[in-house]
C-alpha cells in the first residue's frame, strides 16, 4: 500500500488543471483536451479538430468521467456547427461513443437543441454556431457551479453523519477536477473536508483495470496536499474490517428513477461492504447525471470494454520512459469479462448528494423533486 502524508497545508491551492478548452486557431476552432491516458507521467494536450477525433478521445478515455463527458459532448456539437456540419448527426455520434454516462448525451443534445432553435429563428450559419458555442460554455460554467454546491452539501452531510470529525474517507475511480468544469463530485467533497482540516485520510482504490484511482485520483490528491493512501481494490474489505473507513464517497455515471446508481465497476462491492460494516455510502453527482427516463437499475446499459484492458497492464510511466506500454499478464488469448460500470441498488445507498441538495431518509426529498428544483436546461 503506497502511503502519502499531507504535503501542503490546507488553504494552499494548486493551479487549475488544463482539463479542456476551446481554442480558435488560424485553421479554425479546436477542442484541446488534457490527455488523461498519459497521466500522471505526462501532462500532454490532445487537439481535436473534428467530431471523429473527439469520439476517438472519448472511447480511449483521453477525456472521461460523466460531467466532463457532458461538457465535451456539448463542445463537440459546437465544433461541428462551426465547421458547417450536420449537428444532429454529430450529437448522435457523440452520444453513442460511450453508452453509460447520461451526461454525454445530455451535453450533446442540449447544444444541438440550442443550434436548432437558432436556425429555427432564421439565424444564419456562423451566428447559429456562435449560439451553440455559447450553450456549451454555459453548460461548462454550470458544471463548475454545481461542483461547488455539491461540495458544500456533501461536507454538511458528513458533519451530520460523522460529528466526531477526523474523517477517513474511501473513494473509487476518479471524480475530481479531471472530470468536471470545477473541482469534481465526490473528490470535491473530500477536498472541502481537507481544506477545513477535517480529513484524516483519503483511501484511494486503484480502480482496475484502467487505474483511474492510482493514475488520476492519487495525482489529484497529491497536488492538493491531501493525506491519502492508495490501495488495491481487493484490499478494501480488510480496511472496513479494521474500522478504518468512516464513509465511502463515489460519483455516478447514471442515476435511475428508482435511485439505482451506475458507477465505475467496483462501486457495488464497496456498497455491500459499507452496508455490512454500517458505514455511510454516499453518492455525489450533479442533477445532469439523474435520468428519470430510466426507471430502474436493470434498464441501465453498462458499457462492456475490450478484454485486453484486463489481460494487459499498461503503464503510463512506461510510455513516458519509452518503455512501450502494455505488458500481457494472462495466458495469450485468455477470455475476459470487462464491464466498465456496475449498478448499486438504492437500498445500499445512504444518500445521493446533488447541487440542489441531498436525497436521503434524513431529508425525505425525492430525486424528481431535486431535478425539478434544478436550473439545468431540460431538453426533449
Ligand atoms: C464524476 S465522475 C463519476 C463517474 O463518471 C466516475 O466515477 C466514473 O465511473 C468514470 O468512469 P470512466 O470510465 O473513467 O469514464
Amino acid at each position: 500500500m503506497a502511503d502519502q502524508d499531507a504535503q501542503s497545508p490546507a488553504g494552499v491551492e494548486p493551479p487549475a488543471l488544463p482539463v479542456l478548452r476551446w481554442d480558435e486557431t488560424p485553421g479554425g476552432p479546436v477542442l484541446v483536451l488534457l490527455d488523461q491516458t498519459r497521466l500522471p507521467a505526462q501532462e500532454t494536450e490532445l487537439v481535436c479538430t473534428d467530431v471523429p477525433a473527439l469520439v476517438g478521445a472519448i472511447r480511449t478515455l483521453a477525456v472521461r468521467g460523466a460531467p466532463l463527458l457532458g461538457i465535451a459532448g456539448g463542445y463537440g456539437v459546437a465544433l461541428a456547427a462551426a465547421r458547417g456540419e450536420d449537428v444532429a448527426e454529430a450529437a448522435g455520434l457523440l452520444e453513442r461513443a460511450r453508452p453509460t454516462a447520461v451526461n454525454l448525451g445530455y451535453g450533446a443534445r442540449r447544444v444541438a437543441a440550442a443550434h436548432t432553435a437558432a436556425v429555427g429563428r432564421g439565424v444564419g450559419g456562423a451566428a447559429a454556431a456562435a449560439e451553440a458555442l455559447a450553450e456549451a460554455r454555459a453548460l461548462h460554467r454550470e458544471d463548475a457551479q454545481a461542483s461547488r454546491r455539491m461540495a458544500e452539501h456533501g461536507e454538511a452531510l458528513l458533519e451530520e453523519l460523522l460529528p466526531s470529525g477526523g474523517h477517513q474517507l474511501l473513494t473509487h475511480c476518479n471524480t475530481g477536477a479531471l472530470v468536471s468544469g470545477g473541482e469534481g463530485t465526490a473528490f470535491a467533497v473530500a477536498l472541502r473536508v481537507h481544506r477545513q482540516g477535517r480529513l484524516r485520510r483519503l483511501w484511494v482504490d486503484e480502480t482496475r483495470p484502467l487505474l483511474q484511482g492510482a493514475r488520476l485520483t492519487a495525482f489529484e490528491a497529491a497536488r492538493n496536499g491531501l493525506a491519502y493512501s492508495l490501495l488495491t481494490d481487493n484490499a478494501a474489505g480488510s480496511l472496513f474490517a479494521a474500522g478504518e473507513v468512516d464513509a465511502v464517497l463515489i460519483g455516478a455515471d447514471r442515476i435511475a428513477a428508482d435511485g439505482s446508481v451506475a458507477n465505475k465497476v467496483g462501486s457495488y462491492p464497496l456498497a455491500v461492504l459499507a452496508k455490512y460494516h454500517h458505514v455511510p455510502f454516499i453518492v455525489v453527482a450533479p442533477t445532469t447525471t439523474v435520468d428519470l427516463g430510466t426507471p430502474d437499475g436493470t434498464s441501465i446499459i453498462v458499457e462492456q470494454r475490450p478484454g485486453n484492458e484486463v489481460t494487459e497492464v499498461t503503464s503510463p510511466h512506461g510510455v513516458a520512459a519509452g518503455g512501450g506500454g502494455a505488458t500481457v499478464v494472462a495466458p495469450l488469448g485468455a477470455p475476459a469479462y470487462n464491464p466498465a460500470f456496475d449498478v448499486t441498488p438504492a437500498e445500499l445507498i445512504t444518500a445521493i448528494v446533488t447541487e440542489e441538495g441531498v436525497v436521503s431518509p434524513v431529508t425525505g426529498v425525492g430525486l424528481a423533486e431535486l431535478c425539478a428544483r434544478s436550473s439545468q436546461v431540460t431538453i426533449s
